[in-house]
């Protein structure tokens, strides 16, 4: 189903992620010029923008591993630029992270990479229950029992990447953060990764940002997509906006990405 096709998904208004002209500079270099970007509870924000524009570093904001010179970073409702470690580690449990690579543990198999955030953060579960709520995550990323056993380095890029997404969500985050989810996967396994960010935001409601180079991806998954060009948000709101947008540095974008495929 396209972008255009589907009824819309989030229809709360309710900011999960505030960013109110947030600036960084690293030395001479003003990376972020006043961001302002807002993204509903519940829905799917895609960060598009060239390479090097900005996207990680906003996202290391969102989730307090980067401090900015100035701004606000208002997750659920709480500013954490003022936050020391202490309370950032707690408001960062809101968060889940799947990274490009899947940053599993080579030395686990997929039922305990998945079950490792549990183990270390809710000491009071017991192994019945951890299993229940492994399976549940799983079963949600439609992985079989048979894989439970089997180590990463036997999997598929695209297994690999489910079980990342089921351990980024075993604690029922808030919050998922996707960086660049489908950077380079083939196409059907593109639309596996997709799909997969999709059930999670319908069967969780969960808040996701994605940082993403395809936009084909960005079109499918995204209630919102901003674009990001010279350290500000130049662009915000549905795919079908990014479509008709007037702004040369997304006219240029779209042009290159469509000439290419
Ligand atoms: N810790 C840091 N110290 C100095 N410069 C940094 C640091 N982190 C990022 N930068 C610089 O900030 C700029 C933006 O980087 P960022 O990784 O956010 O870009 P991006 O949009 O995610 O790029 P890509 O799409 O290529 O991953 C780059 O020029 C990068 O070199």
């Amino acid at each position: 189903m396209t972008a255009a096709s589907r009824p819309p998904r989030a229809t709360s208004t309710r900011p999960m992620i505030q960013v109110v002209e947030l600036h960084k500079t690293f030395g001479e270099y003003k990376v972020l010029t006043g961001i302002n970007v807002t993204v509903p509870e519940g829905s799917t924000c895609v960060i598009l923008g060239g390479s090097g524009s900005g996207k990680t570093v906003l996202m290391k904001h969102m989730i307090g591993l980067l401090k900015p010179d100035s701004g606000q970073v208002i997750i659920d409702g709480e500013d954490i630029v003022p936050l020391g470690e202490e309370r950032l580690e707690v408001v960062r449990r809101k968060f889940g992270m799947v990274f490009q690579a899947a940053a599993l543990f080579d030395s686990m198999n997929v039922y305990d990479n998945v079950a490792f955030p549990l183990r270390e953060h809710r000491k009071q579960l017991s192994e019945e229950q951890i299993r229940t709520l492994v399976r549940a995550k799983l079963d949600l990323m439609g992985l079989p029992r048979t894989a439970e056993a089997k180590f990463p380095a036997d999997l598929s890029g695209g297994m690999r990447k489910r079980v990342g997404l089921a351990r980024a969500i075993v604690m029922d985050p808030k919050i998922v953060l996707y960086d660049e989810p489908t950077t380079g996967l083939d196409p059907i396994t593109t639309d596996y990764v997709d799909e997969m960010i999709l059930a999670a935001q319908r069967e969780l409601r969960v808040t996701s940002v994605v940082i993403s180079h395809d936009i084909a991806s960005a079109f499918n998954v995204a209630d919102y997509i901003a674009f990001l060009s010279k350290g500000v948000i130049v662009e915000f709101g549905p795919p079908e906006q990014l479509r008709t947008s007037q702004n040369e540095a997304v006219k240029v974008f779209l042009q290159t990405w469509f000439g290419k495929n």
